[in-house]
Protein backbone atom coordinates (compact mmCIF):
# COMPACT_ATOMS: atom_id res chain seq x y z
CA UNK A 1 0.00 0.00 0.00
CA UNK A 2 1.51 3.59 -0.88
CA UNK A 3 1.10 6.74 1.49
CA UNK A 4 1.48 9.54 0.44
CA UNK A 5 1.86 12.84 1.40
CA UNK A 6 1.50 15.67 -1.25
CA UNK A 7 2.80 19.17 -0.60
CA UNK A 8 0.43 21.71 -2.08
CA UNK A 9 -1.19 24.56 -1.91
CA UNK A 10 1.85 25.99 -0.08
CA UNK A 11 0.61 29.34 1.05
CA UNK A 12 3.71 31.16 2.70
CA UNK A 13 1.50 34.50 3.49
CA UNK A 14 -0.82 31.55 5.48
CA UNK A 15 1.79 29.24 6.46
CA UNK A 16 -0.85 26.38 5.90
CA UNK A 17 0.07 23.61 4.00
CA UNK A 18 -2.74 20.81 2.87
CA UNK A 19 -1.48 17.36 2.52
CA UNK A 20 -3.17 14.55 1.20
CA UNK A 21 -3.02 10.69 1.86
CA UNK A 22 -4.66 8.70 -0.70
CA UNK A 23 -5.53 4.82 0.13
CA UNK A 24 -6.12 2.70 -3.06
CA UNK A 25 -9.42 1.22 -3.28
CA UNK A 26 -8.31 -2.14 -3.43
CA UNK A 27 -5.59 -1.38 -0.44
CA UNK A 28 -5.12 -4.97 1.32
CA UNK A 29 -2.75 -4.87 4.04
CA UNK A 30 -2.12 -8.33 4.65
CA UNK A 31 -4.00 -9.38 1.66
CA UNK A 32 -7.09 -10.44 3.83
CA UNK A 33 -8.60 -7.62 5.58
CA UNK A 34 -9.03 -4.78 3.11
CA UNK A 35 -8.81 -1.41 5.25
CA UNK A 36 -10.65 0.93 2.94
CA UNK A 37 -13.40 -0.13 1.12
CA UNK A 38 -13.43 3.18 -0.76
CA UNK A 39 -10.96 5.78 -1.66
CA UNK A 40 -10.38 8.10 0.79
CA UNK A 41 -8.88 11.58 0.37
CA UNK A 42 -7.68 12.33 4.34
CA UNK A 43 -6.86 16.10 3.70
CA UNK A 44 -5.59 18.22 6.85
CA UNK A 45 -4.97 22.01 6.73
CA UNK A 46 -1.66 22.25 9.62
CA UNK A 47 0.41 25.51 9.64
CA UNK A 48 3.45 24.95 9.43
CA UNK A 49 7.14 27.03 9.62
CA UNK A 50 8.52 27.73 5.98
CA UNK A 51 12.02 26.78 7.13
CA UNK A 52 10.79 23.07 7.10
CA UNK A 53 9.68 23.01 3.89
CA UNK A 54 11.99 20.58 1.71
CA UNK A 55 11.90 17.51 0.34
CA UNK A 56 11.70 14.32 0.02
CA UNK A 57 9.26 12.71 2.44
CA UNK A 58 9.68 9.15 3.58
CA UNK A 59 7.61 6.46 2.68
CA UNK A 60 6.17 5.53 5.96
CA UNK A 61 5.19 1.96 6.19
CA UNK A 62 1.55 1.52 7.24
CA UNK A 63 0.73 -2.18 8.46
CA UNK A 64 -2.59 -1.68 9.98
CA UNK A 65 -5.10 1.12 10.36
CA UNK A 66 -3.84 2.09 14.09
CA UNK A 67 -0.56 2.98 12.45
CA UNK A 68 -2.13 4.75 9.55
CA UNK A 69 -3.79 6.63 12.15
CA UNK A 70 -0.30 7.53 14.46
CA UNK A 71 0.61 8.44 11.36
CA UNK A 72 -1.64 10.88 10.04
CA UNK A 73 -1.39 12.09 13.61
CA UNK A 74 2.42 12.69 13.70
CA UNK A 75 3.92 15.73 12.76
CA UNK A 76 5.22 15.38 9.05
CA UNK A 77 9.27 14.53 9.99
CA UNK A 78 11.37 15.69 7.40
CA UNK A 79 14.69 14.38 7.31
CA UNK A 80 16.70 17.47 8.96
CA UNK A 81 13.98 17.09 11.35
CA UNK A 82 15.25 13.18 12.25
CA UNK A 83 18.87 14.57 12.90
CA UNK A 84 17.43 17.16 15.27
CA UNK A 85 15.51 14.26 17.21
CA UNK A 86 18.92 12.46 17.26
CA UNK A 87 20.37 15.50 18.64
CA UNK A 88 17.99 16.44 20.57
CA UNK A 89 18.25 13.25 22.79
CA UNK A 90 21.50 12.90 23.06
CA UNK A 91 21.67 16.75 24.10
CA UNK A 92 18.74 15.59 26.81
CA UNK A 93 20.98 13.01 28.13
CA UNK A 94 24.32 14.85 28.15
CA UNK A 95 22.50 17.46 30.13
CA UNK A 96 20.99 14.59 32.67
CA UNK A 97 24.58 13.09 33.12
CA UNK A 98 26.04 16.96 34.49
CA UNK A 99 22.70 17.30 36.55
CA UNK A 100 23.23 13.98 38.28
CA UNK A 101 27.21 14.81 39.08
CA UNK A 102 26.83 18.01 40.51
CA UNK A 103 27.72 17.85 43.65
CA UNK A 104 27.50 21.60 44.32
CA UNK A 105 23.83 22.00 45.53
CA UNK A 106 24.34 26.06 43.78
CA UNK A 107 25.70 24.98 40.98
CA UNK A 108 22.91 22.28 40.76
CA UNK A 109 20.60 24.78 41.57
CA UNK A 110 20.80 27.29 39.11
CA UNK A 111 21.01 24.55 36.20
CA UNK A 112 17.73 23.44 37.75
CA UNK A 113 16.25 26.96 37.43
CA UNK A 114 17.41 27.50 34.23
CA UNK A 115 16.29 24.14 32.80
CA UNK A 116 12.69 25.47 34.16
CA UNK A 117 13.38 28.84 32.29
CA UNK A 118 14.23 27.43 29.23
CA UNK A 119 10.90 25.50 29.22
CA UNK A 120 12.96 21.89 29.37
CA UNK A 121 12.60 21.03 32.87
CA UNK A 122 9.92 18.07 31.62
CA UNK A 123 12.96 16.03 30.56
CA UNK A 124 14.38 15.73 34.16
CA UNK A 125 11.44 15.86 36.23
CA UNK A 126 12.78 12.77 38.44
CA UNK A 127 16.56 13.96 38.26
CA UNK A 128 15.35 17.46 39.40
CA UNK A 129 13.26 15.89 42.39
CA UNK A 130 16.19 14.09 43.51
CA UNK A 131 18.28 16.65 43.14
CA UNK A 132 16.17 18.72 45.46
CA UNK A 133 16.02 16.16 47.78
CA UNK A 134 19.08 16.07 48.21
CA UNK A 135 20.62 19.07 48.54
CA UNK A 136 16.72 20.28 50.81
CA UNK A 137 18.72 21.16 54.12
CA UNK A 138 21.29 24.09 53.43
CA UNK A 139 24.32 24.83 55.25
CA UNK A 140 23.85 26.98 58.02
CA UNK A 141 26.11 29.81 57.14
CA UNK A 142 24.68 29.56 53.36
CA UNK A 143 24.39 32.73 51.48
CA UNK A 144 20.99 35.22 50.46
CA UNK A 145 21.16 33.80 47.23
CA UNK A 146 21.50 29.82 47.76
CA UNK A 147 19.25 30.45 50.10
CA UNK A 148 16.69 31.89 48.55
CA UNK A 149 16.97 29.87 45.26
CA UNK A 150 16.62 26.16 47.31
CA UNK A 151 13.34 28.00 49.01
CA UNK A 152 11.84 29.27 45.15
CA UNK A 153 12.79 25.67 43.93
CA UNK A 154 11.71 23.03 46.73
CA UNK A 155 8.08 25.38 46.72
CA UNK A 156 7.73 24.95 42.73
CA UNK A 157 8.28 21.83 42.86
CA UNK A 158 5.94 21.35 45.28
CA UNK A 159 8.50 20.04 48.47
CA UNK A 160 7.75 21.98 51.85
CA UNK A 161 10.17 23.91 53.07
CA UNK A 162 9.74 26.16 55.74
CA UNK A 163 10.30 30.42 55.20
CA UNK A 164 11.87 30.16 59.07
CA UNK A 165 15.13 30.06 56.92
CA UNK A 166 15.09 33.17 56.42
CA UNK A 167 15.17 33.79 59.61
CA UNK A 168 19.33 33.87 59.60
CA UNK A 169 19.10 37.21 57.71
CA UNK A 170 17.14 38.94 60.38
CA UNK A 171 18.04 41.59 62.70
CA UNK A 172 16.36 41.50 66.53
CA UNK A 173 13.49 44.51 65.16
CA UNK A 174 12.44 41.12 62.36
CA UNK A 175 13.65 43.42 59.78
CA UNK A 176 16.30 42.09 57.11
CA UNK A 177 19.65 43.21 57.66
CA UNK A 178 20.20 46.76 55.64
CA UNK A 179 23.80 45.61 54.59
CA UNK A 180 22.36 42.58 52.47
CA UNK A 181 20.68 45.40 50.18
CA UNK A 182 23.85 47.07 49.11
CA UNK A 183 26.37 44.81 47.22
CA UNK A 184 24.56 41.68 46.74
CA UNK A 185 21.92 42.17 43.67
CA UNK A 186 21.87 38.27 42.97
CA UNK A 187 20.88 37.42 46.28
CA UNK A 188 18.35 40.44 46.59
CA UNK A 189 16.80 39.74 43.60
CA UNK A 190 16.48 35.61 44.29
CA UNK A 191 14.99 36.77 47.49
CA UNK A 192 12.56 38.84 45.65
CA UNK A 193 11.64 35.96 43.44
CA UNK A 194 11.71 33.75 46.62
CA UNK A 195 8.96 35.77 48.81
CA UNK A 196 6.53 35.59 45.53
CA UNK A 197 5.93 32.10 46.81
CA UNK A 198 4.79 33.20 50.29
CA UNK A 199 1.57 32.14 51.58
CA UNK A 200 -0.86 34.87 53.25
CA UNK A 201 0.67 34.05 56.76
CA UNK A 202 3.93 34.09 55.92
CA UNK A 203 5.02 37.20 57.01
CA UNK A 204 8.98 36.63 56.90
CA UNK A 205 8.00 36.70 53.28
CA UNK A 206 5.73 39.44 52.97
CA UNK A 207 8.75 41.68 54.85
CA UNK A 208 11.14 39.97 52.65
CA UNK A 209 9.19 41.31 49.66
CA UNK A 210 9.01 44.69 50.59
CA UNK A 211 12.68 45.28 51.54
CA UNK A 212 13.79 43.47 48.33
CA UNK A 213 11.43 45.62 46.18
CA UNK A 214 12.44 48.82 47.76
CA UNK A 215 16.30 48.08 47.40
CA UNK A 216 16.20 46.37 43.80
CA UNK A 217 14.18 50.00 42.83
CA UNK A 218 16.69 52.10 44.40
CA UNK A 219 20.00 50.21 42.61
CA UNK A 220 18.43 49.69 38.98
CA UNK A 221 19.83 52.56 37.36
CA UNK A 222 23.56 51.73 39.47
CA UNK A 223 23.43 48.25 37.59
CA UNK A 224 24.73 47.10 34.60
CA UNK A 225 22.82 46.84 31.39
CA UNK A 226 22.78 43.29 31.65
CA UNK A 227 21.66 43.15 35.18
CA UNK A 228 18.93 46.24 35.00
CA UNK A 229 17.19 44.02 32.11
CA UNK A 230 17.11 41.31 34.76
CA UNK A 231 15.48 43.41 37.63
CA UNK A 232 13.50 45.19 35.77
CA UNK A 233 11.90 42.28 34.35
CA UNK A 234 11.55 40.41 37.43
CA UNK A 235 9.69 43.95 39.05
CA UNK A 236 7.13 43.80 35.91
CA UNK A 237 6.43 39.85 36.70
CA UNK A 238 8.39 37.65 39.06
CA UNK A 239 8.87 34.34 37.52
CA UNK A 240 6.42 32.67 39.78
CA UNK A 241 3.56 34.39 38.24
CA UNK A 242 4.52 33.75 34.02
CA UNK A 243 3.15 31.57 31.80
CA UNK A 244 6.15 28.60 31.08
CA UNK A 245 5.54 28.41 27.47
CA UNK A 246 5.91 32.42 26.76
CA UNK A 247 8.19 32.21 29.35
CA UNK A 248 10.38 29.90 27.76
CA UNK A 249 10.20 31.93 24.11
CA UNK A 250 11.66 34.65 25.71
CA UNK A 251 13.81 33.39 27.66
CA UNK A 252 15.45 31.04 24.99
CA UNK A 253 15.57 34.84 22.59
CA UNK A 254 17.52 36.02 25.38
CA UNK A 255 20.14 32.91 27.21
CA UNK A 256 22.64 33.28 24.47
CA UNK A 257 22.78 37.15 24.38
CA UNK A 258 22.61 38.30 27.84
CA UNK A 259 23.70 35.55 30.00
CA UNK A 260 27.77 36.11 30.31
CA UNK A 261 28.14 32.21 31.26
CA UNK A 262 25.32 30.59 28.78
CA UNK A 263 26.06 27.02 28.15
CA UNK A 264 25.70 26.30 24.41
CA UNK A 265 24.43 23.07 24.27
CA UNK A 266 21.14 24.25 26.54
CA UNK A 267 20.78 26.72 24.30
CA UNK A 268 20.69 24.39 21.23
CA UNK A 269 18.19 21.77 23.38
CA UNK A 270 15.81 24.38 24.17
CA UNK A 271 15.88 25.70 20.79
CA UNK A 272 15.35 22.13 19.50
CA UNK A 273 13.13 21.35 22.25
CA UNK A 274 10.71 24.58 21.56
CA UNK A 275 10.30 24.22 18.03
CA UNK A 276 9.58 19.98 18.33
CA UNK A 277 7.06 20.99 20.89
CA UNK A 278 5.91 24.02 18.77
CA UNK A 279 4.90 21.17 16.24
CA UNK A 280 3.07 19.06 18.45
CA UNK A 281 1.00 21.71 19.05
CA UNK A 282 0.22 22.46 15.55
CA UNK A 283 -0.54 19.01 15.20
CA UNK A 284 -3.16 19.56 18.25
CA UNK A 285 -4.35 22.64 16.67
CA UNK A 286 -5.14 20.77 13.43
CA UNK A 287 -6.79 18.40 15.41
CA UNK A 288 -8.74 20.61 17.56
CA UNK A 289 -9.99 23.24 14.49
CA UNK A 290 -10.75 19.84 12.61
CA UNK A 291 -13.28 18.70 15.54
CA UNK A 292 -14.62 22.33 15.47
CA UNK A 293 -15.06 23.18 11.60
CA UNK A 294 -16.85 19.35 11.60
CA UNK A 295 -19.28 20.60 15.04
CA UNK A 296 -20.74 23.33 12.73
CA UNK A 297 -21.77 25.31 15.57
CA UNK A 298 -20.85 28.57 14.46
CA UNK A 299 -22.12 28.36 11.15
CA UNK A 300 -26.04 27.48 12.66
CA UNK A 301 -25.32 30.26 15.58
CA UNK A 302 -23.66 32.84 13.56
CA UNK A 303 -23.28 35.25 16.99
CA UNK A 304 -21.30 33.27 18.61
CA UNK A 305 -17.42 33.57 18.95
CA UNK A 306 -15.62 31.31 16.95
CA UNK A 307 -11.84 31.26 18.42
CA UNK A 308 -10.70 27.76 18.71
CA UNK A 309 -7.34 29.61 18.57
CA UNK A 310 -7.99 31.17 21.37
CA UNK A 311 -9.35 28.03 23.31
CA UNK A 312 -6.34 26.31 22.76
CA UNK A 313 -4.02 29.14 23.86
CA UNK A 314 -5.80 28.67 27.20
CA UNK A 315 -5.10 24.76 27.27
CA UNK A 316 -1.23 25.20 26.49
CA UNK A 317 -1.28 27.83 29.87
CA UNK A 318 -3.07 25.08 32.34
CA UNK A 319 -0.93 22.40 31.26
CA UNK A 320 2.21 22.87 28.80
CA UNK A 321 4.05 19.82 29.37
CA UNK A 322 3.75 17.35 26.27
CA UNK A 323 2.38 14.53 28.06
CA UNK A 324 -0.72 16.46 28.13
CA UNK A 325 -1.23 16.79 24.28
CA UNK A 326 -4.89 14.71 24.24
CA UNK A 327 -5.78 16.66 27.67
CA UNK A 328 -5.32 19.76 25.50
CA UNK A 329 -7.41 18.86 22.63
CA UNK A 330 -10.05 17.99 25.03
CA UNK A 331 -10.41 20.71 27.26
CA UNK A 332 -10.28 23.38 24.05
CA UNK A 333 -13.26 21.45 22.76
CA UNK A 334 -15.04 22.43 26.53
CA UNK A 335 -13.56 26.26 26.46
CA UNK A 336 -14.94 26.84 22.66
CA UNK A 337 -18.34 24.98 23.44
CA UNK A 338 -18.91 27.88 26.96
CA UNK A 339 -17.53 30.85 24.65
CA UNK A 340 -20.76 30.04 23.01
CA UNK A 341 -22.96 29.37 25.60
CA UNK A 342 -21.39 32.81 27.38
CA UNK A 343 -22.95 33.85 24.29
CA UNK A 344 -25.83 32.71 24.43
CA UNK A 345 -26.40 33.81 27.67
CA UNK A 346 -24.39 37.13 27.22
CA UNK A 347 -26.27 38.10 23.54
CA UNK A 348 -28.52 36.52 22.47
CA UNK A 349 -31.03 34.76 23.87
CA UNK A 350 -33.90 36.14 25.38
CA UNK A 351 -34.89 35.40 29.09
CA UNK A 352 -37.49 32.60 28.93
CA UNK A 353 -35.24 30.55 25.93
CA UNK A 354 -32.54 31.28 28.91
CA UNK A 355 -34.77 29.86 31.58
CA UNK A 356 -35.82 26.92 29.39
CA UNK A 357 -32.31 26.03 28.36
CA UNK A 358 -30.94 26.41 31.93
CA UNK A 359 -33.73 23.95 32.74
CA UNK A 360 -33.24 21.50 30.07
CA UNK A 361 -29.53 21.47 31.10
CA UNK A 362 -30.53 20.37 34.87
CA UNK A 363 -31.79 17.64 33.29
CA UNK A 364 -29.05 16.37 31.16
CA UNK A 365 -30.95 13.87 28.76
CA UNK A 366 -32.34 14.67 25.25
CA UNK A 367 -35.71 14.06 25.62
CA UNK A 368 -35.21 18.15 26.87
CA UNK A 369 -34.32 19.54 23.69
CA UNK A 370 -37.91 18.79 22.49
CA UNK A 371 -38.93 21.95 24.19
CA UNK A 372 -35.72 24.53 22.98
CA UNK A 373 -35.38 26.73 20.37
CA UNK A 374 -33.69 25.64 17.11
CA UNK A 375 -30.18 27.13 17.86
CA UNK A 376 -30.37 25.94 21.41
CA UNK A 377 -30.96 22.44 20.24
CA UNK A 378 -27.69 22.62 18.21
CA UNK A 379 -25.57 23.52 20.82
CA UNK A 380 -27.01 21.68 23.93
CA UNK A 381 -26.11 18.10 21.47
CA UNK A 382 -22.89 19.41 21.28
CA UNK A 383 -22.44 19.91 24.96
CA UNK A 384 -24.18 16.97 25.63
CA UNK A 385 -22.17 14.65 22.87
CA UNK A 386 -18.92 16.28 23.53
CA UNK A 387 -18.97 15.95 27.40
CA UNK A 388 -20.30 11.86 26.46
CA UNK A 389 -17.40 11.65 24.41
CA UNK A 390 -14.49 12.93 26.85
CA UNK A 391 -16.53 10.56 29.62
CA UNK A 392 -16.18 7.69 27.28
CA UNK A 393 -13.04 8.32 26.40
CA UNK A 394 -11.20 8.71 30.15
CA UNK A 395 -13.91 5.35 30.83
CA UNK A 396 -12.16 3.51 28.15
CA UNK A 397 -8.40 4.55 29.34
CA UNK A 398 -9.15 4.36 33.10
CA UNK A 399 -12.24 3.00 33.79
CA UNK A 400 -13.73 5.46 35.80
CA UNK A 401 -17.38 6.69 34.95
CA UNK A 402 -16.92 10.60 35.32
CA UNK A 403 -20.02 11.64 33.36
CA UNK A 404 -21.82 12.28 36.54
CA UNK A 405 -19.00 14.73 37.75
CA UNK A 406 -18.52 16.18 34.30
CA UNK A 407 -22.35 17.15 33.96
CA UNK A 408 -22.81 18.80 37.49
CA UNK A 409 -19.88 21.26 36.33
CA UNK A 410 -21.85 22.08 33.53
CA UNK A 411 -24.92 22.08 35.36
CA UNK A 412 -23.34 24.21 38.31
CA UNK A 413 -21.73 26.54 34.91
CA UNK A 414 -25.17 27.19 33.55
CA UNK A 415 -26.86 27.88 37.10
CA UNK A 416 -23.82 30.73 37.26
CA UNK A 417 -25.07 32.12 33.45
CA UNK A 418 -29.08 32.06 34.37
CA UNK A 419 -28.18 33.92 37.89
CA UNK A 420 -26.16 36.44 35.82
CA UNK A 421 -29.12 36.98 33.22
CA UNK A 422 -31.45 37.36 35.93
CA UNK A 423 -29.32 39.99 38.12
CA UNK A 424 -29.26 41.82 34.37
CA UNK A 425 -32.97 41.19 33.57
CA UNK A 426 -34.28 42.48 36.71
CA UNK A 427 -31.63 45.20 37.06
CA UNK A 428 -30.40 43.87 40.01
CA UNK A 429 -26.88 45.02 41.14
CA UNK A 430 -25.43 41.75 43.46
CA UNK A 431 -22.80 42.32 46.52
CA UNK A 432 -19.18 41.63 44.78
CA UNK A 433 -18.45 38.80 47.11
CA UNK A 434 -21.89 36.78 45.53
CA UNK A 435 -20.61 38.02 41.73
CA UNK A 436 -17.26 37.09 42.16
CA UNK A 437 -18.00 33.31 43.15
CA UNK A 438 -20.92 33.09 40.75
CA UNK A 439 -17.71 34.63 38.51
CA UNK A 440 -15.60 31.99 39.00
CA UNK A 441 -18.47 29.28 38.01
CA UNK A 442 -19.26 31.21 34.65
CA UNK A 443 -15.66 32.14 33.95
CA UNK A 444 -15.27 27.99 33.75
CA UNK A 445 -13.03 27.60 36.08
CA UNK A 446 -14.67 24.60 38.14
CA UNK A 447 -15.39 23.18 34.85
CA UNK A 448 -11.83 23.14 33.22
CA UNK A 449 -10.16 22.31 36.57
CA UNK A 450 -12.39 19.12 37.16
CA UNK A 451 -12.51 18.39 33.35
CA UNK A 452 -8.09 18.59 33.60
CA UNK A 453 -8.54 16.30 36.87
CA UNK A 454 -9.60 13.48 35.34
CA UNK A 455 -8.16 13.65 31.78
CA UNK A 456 -4.71 14.34 33.69
CA UNK A 457 -5.62 11.13 35.72
CA UNK A 458 -3.47 11.15 38.37
CA UNK A 459 -4.14 10.79 42.37
CA UNK A 460 -8.15 10.24 41.20
CA UNK A 461 -8.94 8.31 44.22
CA UNK A 462 -12.07 8.36 46.40
CA UNK A 463 -10.90 10.47 48.79
CA UNK A 464 -9.49 13.29 46.08
CA UNK A 465 -12.66 12.84 43.62
CA UNK A 466 -14.99 13.81 46.95
CA UNK A 467 -13.20 17.04 46.64
CA UNK A 468 -14.82 18.23 42.60
CA UNK A 469 -18.30 18.45 43.90
CA UNK A 470 -19.74 21.68 45.08
CA UNK A 471 -18.47 23.68 47.14
CA UNK A 472 -15.05 22.88 45.02
CA UNK A 473 -11.83 23.13 46.78
CA UNK A 474 -10.33 26.67 47.69
CA UNK A 475 -7.41 25.89 45.28
CA UNK A 476 -9.91 26.03 42.43
CA UNK A 477 -12.02 28.78 44.02
CA UNK A 478 -9.02 31.50 44.37
CA UNK A 479 -7.63 30.59 41.21
CA UNK A 480 -10.98 30.98 39.20
CA UNK A 481 -11.42 34.44 41.15
CA UNK A 482 -7.68 35.44 39.46
CA UNK A 483 -9.28 34.37 36.18
CA UNK A 484 -12.44 36.14 36.80
CA UNK A 485 -10.67 39.28 38.09
CA UNK A 486 -8.04 39.64 34.92
CA UNK A 487 -11.29 38.31 32.62
CA UNK A 488 -12.91 41.42 34.09
CA UNK A 489 -9.93 43.77 34.20
CA UNK A 490 -9.61 43.00 30.64
CA UNK A 491 -13.16 43.03 29.21
CA UNK A 492 -14.80 45.58 31.82
CA UNK A 493 -14.85 48.62 29.07
CA UNK A 494 -16.44 46.40 26.03
CA UNK A 495 -19.05 44.74 28.93
CA UNK A 496 -20.45 47.97 30.21
CA UNK A 497 -20.64 49.56 26.60
CA UNK A 498 -22.83 46.43 25.79
CA UNK A 499 -25.13 47.01 28.66
CA UNK A 500 -23.67 44.80 31.39
CA UNK A 501 -24.26 46.16 34.57
CA UNK A 502 -22.21 44.11 37.01
CA UNK A 503 -18.69 43.53 36.72
CA UNK A 504 -15.95 43.84 39.75
CA UNK A 505 -14.34 47.07 38.71
CA UNK A 506 -18.06 48.46 39.07
CA UNK A 507 -18.92 46.83 42.37
CA UNK A 508 -15.85 47.38 43.92
CA UNK A 509 -16.16 51.00 43.17
CA UNK A 510 -19.47 51.16 44.49
CA UNK A 511 -19.13 49.09 47.69
CA UNK A 512 -15.57 50.92 49.27
CA UNK A 513 -17.02 54.48 47.43
CA UNK A 514 -13.79 55.01 45.39
CA UNK A 515 -14.53 56.77 42.39
CA UNK A 516 -12.01 57.06 39.98
CA UNK A 517 -11.46 53.62 37.62
CA UNK A 518 -7.60 53.93 38.04
CA UNK A 519 -8.21 53.26 41.81
CA UNK A 520 -10.68 50.65 42.10
CA UNK A 521 -8.28 48.98 38.92
CA UNK A 522 -5.27 48.96 41.64
CA UNK A 523 -7.54 47.91 44.49
CA UNK A 524 -8.66 44.80 42.14
CA UNK A 525 -4.42 44.24 41.55
CA UNK A 526 -4.46 43.93 45.68
CA UNK A 527 -7.25 41.70 45.84
CA UNK A 528 -4.89 39.48 42.79
CA UNK A 529 -1.71 39.68 44.81
CA UNK A 530 -3.87 38.48 47.97
CA UNK A 531 -5.51 35.72 46.11
CA UNK A 532 -1.75 34.45 44.79
CA UNK A 533 -0.81 34.71 48.59
CA UNK A 534 -3.62 32.54 49.50
CA UNK A 535 -3.09 30.18 46.64
CA UNK A 536 0.68 29.81 47.36
CA UNK A 537 -0.58 28.34 51.03
CA UNK A 538 -2.26 25.44 49.20
CA UNK A 539 0.47 25.00 47.21
CA UNK A 540 2.23 23.16 50.26
CA UNK A 541 -0.48 22.65 52.48
CA UNK A 542 -1.37 18.88 52.59
CA UNK A 543 -4.91 17.64 51.71
CA UNK A 544 -5.67 15.24 48.74
CA UNK A 545 -5.41 17.42 45.90
CA UNK A 546 -2.64 15.77 43.39
CA UNK A 547 0.13 18.17 42.78
CA UNK A 548 -0.51 17.38 39.22
CA UNK A 549 -4.10 19.45 39.25
CA UNK A 550 -2.64 22.15 41.91
CA UNK A 551 -0.22 22.84 39.44
CA UNK A 552 -2.68 23.76 36.75
CA UNK A 553 -4.62 25.95 39.52
CA UNK A 554 -1.87 27.88 39.54
CA UNK A 555 -1.16 27.90 35.83
CA UNK A 556 -4.67 29.18 35.05
CA UNK A 557 -3.95 31.62 37.31
CA UNK A 558 -0.86 32.63 35.23
CA UNK A 559 -2.99 32.22 31.81
CA UNK A 560 -5.37 34.64 33.18
CA UNK A 561 -2.86 37.32 33.31
CA UNK A 562 -1.56 36.69 29.97
CA UNK A 563 -4.65 36.28 28.15
CA UNK A 564 -6.21 39.83 29.23
CA UNK A 565 -3.78 42.02 30.35
CA UNK A 566 -2.22 43.94 27.69
CA UNK A 567 -1.01 47.32 27.11
CA UNK A 568 -2.20 48.11 23.72
CA UNK A 569 -5.36 49.04 22.87
CA UNK A 570 -6.65 46.09 21.24
CA UNK A 571 -7.54 43.06 23.17
CA UNK A 572 -6.58 40.60 20.15
CA UNK A 573 -3.55 42.26 18.56
CA UNK A 574 -1.41 41.42 21.69
CA UNK A 575 -3.20 37.74 21.77
CA UNK A 576 -2.57 37.33 18.52
CA UNK A 577 1.27 38.00 19.08
CA UNK A 578 1.61 35.24 22.10
CA UNK A 579 -0.21 33.57 19.34
CA UNK A 580 2.27 33.93 16.79
CA UNK A 581 5.22 33.35 18.85
CA UNK A 582 3.97 30.27 20.64
CA UNK A 583 2.22 28.47 17.86
CA UNK A 584 3.88 29.60 14.90
CA UNK A 585 7.29 31.15 14.62
CA UNK A 586 10.08 28.85 15.17
CA UNK A 587 12.84 29.73 16.59
CA UNK A 588 15.79 29.45 14.82
C1 LIG B 1 -9.55 28.27 31.42
C2 LIG B 1 -10.84 28.77 31.00
C3 LIG B 1 -12.04 28.10 31.50
C4 LIG B 1 -10.90 29.82 30.19
C5 LIG B 1 -12.10 30.46 29.67
C6 LIG B 1 -12.23 31.85 30.19
C7 LIG B 1 -13.17 32.66 29.39
C8 LIG B 1 -12.78 32.90 27.99
C9 LIG B 1 -14.30 33.13 29.93
C10 LIG B 1 -15.29 33.96 29.19
O1 LIG B 1 -14.86 35.27 29.17
P1 LIG B 1 -15.80 36.49 28.74
O2 LIG B 1 -15.19 37.76 29.19
O3 LIG B 1 -16.16 36.37 27.34
O4 LIG B 1 -17.09 36.14 29.55
P2 LIG B 1 -17.91 36.85 30.68
O5 LIG B 1 -19.15 37.24 29.99
O6 LIG B 1 -18.14 35.72 31.65
O7 LIG B 1 -17.10 37.95 31.23
MG1 LIG C 1 -15.70 39.20 30.57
Amino acid sequence: MVISKNLASFSESCHTLHFSCNIPTSGNLNSRQPIAKKSHIICMCMPIPTSTMSQPIATPLIKDNESLLRYLRQPMVLPHELDDDTKRRELVERTRRELQSMSKPLEAMKLIDTLDRLGIAYHFEDDINQSLTRFSSGQPNEDLLTTSLRFRLLRHNGHSISSEIFGKFLVQNGKFEESLGEEDILGLLSLYEASYMGGGEEKILMEAMEFSEAHLKSSIAKLTPQLSRQVAQSLELPRHRRMARLEARRYIEEYGKFENNYNPDLLELAKLDYNKVQSLHQMELSEITRWWKQLGLVDKLPFARDRPLECFLWTVGLMPEPKYSGCRIELAKTIAILLVIDDIFDTHGTIDELVLFTNAIRRWDLQAIEELPEYMRICYMALYNTTNEISYKILKENGWSVRPYLKETWIDMVDGFMMEASWFTNGQVPKMEEYLENGVTTAGSYMALVHCFFLIGKGVSEESVKLLMNPYPKLFSNAGRILRLWDDLGTAKEEQERGDLASSIVLFMKEKNITSDEEARESILKLIHNLWKEMNGELVSRNALPLEIKKVAFNMARASQVVYQHEEDSYFSSVDNYVKALFFTPLI
